[in-house]
């Protein structure tokens, strides 16, 4: 059995990653670290895990001696350190956060107010999104886990981007999460009373996911991508839709371009594209790593309207960092991410 460690454990992404390994076939936890929390116990802090994880929570050092796989879901920038640490101790390195996800340093600083440090170690990082770049997170070794925005953005683009369907230009992206997106740390946004029953889209044309969705999105396409993306704060605790516009080019019925979508995601475990005439509801993909994809054609206009649906702290973090983790090291891809959502 591998031995896993969470540095970061305490958070939301963090605990949900503890709950997916708990019943992985060919993982076990190996420690969990905290640093406000050290010394008690995972289940007092979230009492769910009750009889199931009891495991005490330790030093970041600990948790990274001994392991075979460390993943940090930790906020972004301090990560760095502790990958170099991971790679010296032969462990697979999996980022939850931002620091290895976008290839361009002066991107990264722009938007994160930080420099990389460590070059030559983001020369070794692998931007994983399993569906798009499987062959590169084969035998990777630091892996920089997408995004949850970018993870249903890229997944809803992908097939239409690299057939051609679709311009890079002028993509509008309109999406929305539920509260657990922003972590467990309290803030007056995401507080019960400033977010229910309240709807409201945040940082308008300026979130810092917009440079990662482009660089994927301009992967795809081999030209550069520009995208006005509008996130939401969603009042419900999980969940993200992204309705995606785009102007169809060359007149694709749409029948031909869901058939596009099946042939390319028809080796993907985790995509489901569905019936022409259905809608994608965060409701359907909540708690598993499933990505719902709909697809709509606005005759008017020439639109295609994608709707893509996730839920954040699964396939959009702690589902796709395990889904990382079973490609990088030859395991079933699928392994201990077949939990089923729940209808309801
Ligand atoms: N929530 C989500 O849906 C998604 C999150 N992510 C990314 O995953 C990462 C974690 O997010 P999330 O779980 O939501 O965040 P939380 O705020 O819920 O958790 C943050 C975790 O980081 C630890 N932490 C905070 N500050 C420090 C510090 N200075 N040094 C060491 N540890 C620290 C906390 O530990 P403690 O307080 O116990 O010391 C806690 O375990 C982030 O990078 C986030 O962007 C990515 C995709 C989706
Ligand atoms: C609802 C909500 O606040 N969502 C978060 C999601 C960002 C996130 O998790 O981003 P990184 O993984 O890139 O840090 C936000 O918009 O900041």
């Amino acid at each position: 059995m591998l031995k896993a460690s969470v540095i970061g454990a305490t958070g939301y992404a963090g605990v949900e990653l503890c709950r997916i390994l708990l019943t992985h076939p060919q993982a076990n936890i190996h420690r969990l670290s905290s640093v406000s929390f050290t010394g008690k116990a995972i289940s007092e802090v979230y009492p769910a895990l009750r009889g199931l994880c009891d495991e005490r929570l330790v030093s970041e050092d600990e948790a990274i001696d001994g392991a075979d796989v460390v993943f940090a879901s930790l906020p972004a920038g301090l990560s760095e350190p502790i990958a170099r640490k991971c790679l010296q101790a032969g462990a697979l390195f999996i980022d939850l956060g931002a620091d290895f996800r976008l290839h361009d340093p002066d991107t990264y600083e722009s938007w994160y107010q930080k420099k990389y440090e460590d070059p030559e170690l983001h020369g070794q990082a692998v931007y994983a999104l399993p569906e798009l770049f499987r062959e590169e997170i084969e035998g990777a070794r630091l892996i920089g886990n997408p995004g949850c925005y970018p993870t249903s953005v890229a997944l809803g683009l992908a097939p239409a981007l690299k057939g051609g369907l679709i311009g890079s230009e002028d993509l509008i992206i309109d999406a929305k999460s539920g509260a657990t997106g922003a972590g467990r740390g309290l803030s007056q946004t995401t507080h019960f009373c400033e977010c229910n029953e309240g709807f409201a889209p945040y940082k308008v044309a300026c979130h810092r996911h917009t440079p990662e969705i482009e660089q994927t999105l301009s992967i795809l396409a081999g030209e550069p991508a520009a995208v006005t993306f509008v996130p939401h704060l969603l009042p419900v605790s999980r969940g993200i839709v992204s309705t995606i516009y785009a102007k169809l080019k060359g007149g694709a019925s749409l029948p031909e371009v869901r058939q596009r979508y099946l042939d390319f995601y028809e080796s993907a475990p985790f995509v489901r594209v569905l019936p022409e005439g259905e809608v994608s509801n965060l409701r359907n993909v909540r708690c598993s790593n499933y990505c719902d994809i709909s697809l709509h054609l606005d005759a008017h206009t020439g639109r295609l309207i994608v709707v893509s649906a996730i839920d954040n702290m699964v396939k959009g973090a702690a589902g796709q960092a395990v889904q990382n983790m079973n490609i990088a090291l030859g395991l079933d891809e699928t392994a201990g991410l077949l939990f089923v959502p729940p209808a309801i």
